[in-house]
């Protein structure tokens, strides 16, 4: 809203613009000429004519979000209401919400053993980062099915926060400077975890998607498996924001169960290349990646003859979006290969030593998703606090039916439940090495996952009951709401399916199970 000092107006002042030849309105103390908006309109003339003079404040939040009078008010301001001030609070590039469970309880200011200083500052650097250089056109592009371009991820390149979303370890060195000038020492699996919650926290899942989830998943391999030549020139591109990978798994007739995989990559009688076929299906960011972490058969069935290799987008290799029930935002594509000559030295870890490589990575992918889900559903039950704190039906606020604070209550109960064993699983990777962590935290981070994808389903169920018909619209009040309840169940599926990652846990669990009898 304006800084400069603003002609003062009195109520009786706006009044007498009340025609469509002169309108005027009065949202929160500010005057608002609107007559050369009233054909722009999208909700049409009369709707606002019908209220020129007045002050609209109640209506206009009614059916607006916040955002909208950010984006087309201010050049519409010509003064304010003499000796009132603005009521409502503004969200301003960077600032935490103080709606209650809209942030995690440290960050209105409860205290929590595991953060400190440094994820305050990080956090606070990120998310004014994203709020000024990501969210402005994210909505429009995700409804566009636009893929966010280099000059996107060249930013968040800049800025540090791809290698950021790896996680700790050496590759943070590879970067100029990290968010809120954290050092690469002090970087811990919690930082990582804002990283990913801040890009979670724009509410536009595939766009969000497509904001380098490729790299999550596609990088580690290479970082941790990869030759030195890759470790010296692809990862500091992509972690440059100049190129950009994906993980190639899956295929059109094995998700989960990845050991039955068919694409197969067969050497050449000289021994210097590997000549891949096959099709990848549901490969996220796959329309645009420059490079493909992919499994391939280089041996017999079963686990024992997968291996993974770092292919570029080169002759052969082609990628066609696949239409989800979210948006082309998230780049997710069929990856086709057609006899593609890959040099040996692409391989990552040993022939047909994938399977562990797959594993090795698999664990950090499903705790990422934990948090960015978590992320995504306290996002919208902000929505709905803000919504049934606004929205006046049968004559009252919607927070005054009691049916809806048993609906929020619920939803949060969920949601702090989960980040309560989040929390400890993240101290948890912070005190052990990633061996350790495949060993003790394989089992219940499966677990974790599939509670939390429960609990987005039905943290969305009921914010759909709360926004009714606008959790159905793409664009207006309830855009987050929709978003979510179109692709909450994404989660439910990658990175394994909730069945399967209920089933591992307790399978793992069995691993150590005592002498123990009843
Ligand atoms: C500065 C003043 C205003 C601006 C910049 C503005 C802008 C907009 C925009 C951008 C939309 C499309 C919303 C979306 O789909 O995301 C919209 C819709 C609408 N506006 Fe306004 N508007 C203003 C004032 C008003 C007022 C004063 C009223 C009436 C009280 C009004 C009534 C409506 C209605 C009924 C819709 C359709 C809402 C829906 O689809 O649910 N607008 N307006």
């Amino acid at each position: 809203m304006p800084t400069k000092t603003l002609r003062q107006l009195s109520r009786d002042d706006v009044k007498a613009h009340n025609t469509e030849k002169s309108c005027w309105i009065i949202i929160d103390s500010y005057v608002y000429d609107v007559t050369n908006f009233l054909d722009l309109h999208p909700g049409g003339v009369g709707v606002i004519t019908e209220v020129a003079g007045k002050d609209v404040t109640e209506a206009f939040y009614g059916l607006h979000r916040q955002e909208v009078l950010h984006k087309f008010g201010p050049k519409y301001i010509i003064g304010q209401i003499s000796g009132e001030q603005q009521r409502i609070e503004q969200q301003s590039p960077g600032s935490l919400s103080t709606v209650p469970y809209a942030e995690a309880g440290w960050w209105q200011q409860k205290p929590v053993p595991f953060l400190n200083e440094s994820h305050h500052r990080f956090r606070a650097a990120l998310r004014k980062f994203y709020d000024e250089e990501i969210m402005p056109d994210s909505v429009s592009m995700e409804n566009m099915g636009e893929v966010p371009g280099s000059d996107i991820y060249m930013k968040m390149g800049e800025i540090g926060v791809l290698a950021c979303r790896l996680g700790p370890g050496p590759h943070l060195k590879l970067v100029p400077r990290l968010p809120g000038g954290i050092k690469p020492e002090e970087f811990d699996y919690f930082h990582e975890s804002i990283a990913h919650e801040e890009t979670t926290r724009l509410g536009i899942y595939c766009f969000a998607e497509g904001l380098a989830s490729g790299m999550v998943i596609g990088l580690p391999p290479v970082l941790v498996f990869g030759s030195k030549q890759m470790k010296e020139t692809i990862v500091p591109d992509v972690l440059a924001g100049k190129k950009t990978i994906c993980l190639a798994i899956s295929e059109p007739t094995v998700g989960s169960d990845v050991a039955q995989l068919a694409c197969t990559a067969v050497k050449t009688p000289d021994g210097k290349h590997y000549i891949v076929n096959g099709v990848k299906k549901w490969i996220t960011n796959g329309t645009f990646s420059n490079y493909f972490t992919t499994a391939v058969r280089t041996g017999g069935p079963g686990m024992g003859g997968i291996s993974m290799l770092l292919i570029p987008r080169c002759e052969g290799v082609s990628t066609k979006p696949i239409k989800t029930s979210g948006s082309p935002s998230a780049g997710t594509a069929y990856v086709i290969f057609e006899n593609v000559k890959v040099p040996v030295e692409n391989l990552l870890g040993k022939e047909n030593g994938g399977f562990q490589v797959i594993m090795a990575n698999f664990n950090h992918e499903r705790w990422s998703m934990v948090v960015g889900a978590t992320r995504a559903a306290r996002l919208v039950t902000e929505e709905c606090f803000k919504w049934a704190n606004q929205r006046m039906v049968f004559g009252k606020k919607l927070i005054e039916q009691p049916v809806i604070r048993f609906k929020l209550g619920s939803m949060v109960a969920q949601i702090e439940s989960i980040q309560g064993w989040l929390d400890t699983t993240t101290y948890q990777m912070t005190k052990m090495t990633y061996k350790e962590q495949s060993q003790h935290l394989a089992g219940p981070i499966a677990l974790l996952k599939f509670q939390c994808t429960r609990m987005t389903q039905s943290v969305s169920d009921s914010a759909v009951q709360i926004f009714g018909g606008r959790a159905l619209t793409k664009t207006g009040m309830g855009r987050v709401v929709e978003s979510f309840q179109r692709t909450n169940k994404f989660g439910a599926i990658l990175g394994g399916a909730e069945e399967v990652m209920a089933d591992l846990g307790i399978r793992q669990a069995m691993r150590n199970f005592p002498e123990a009898r009843l």
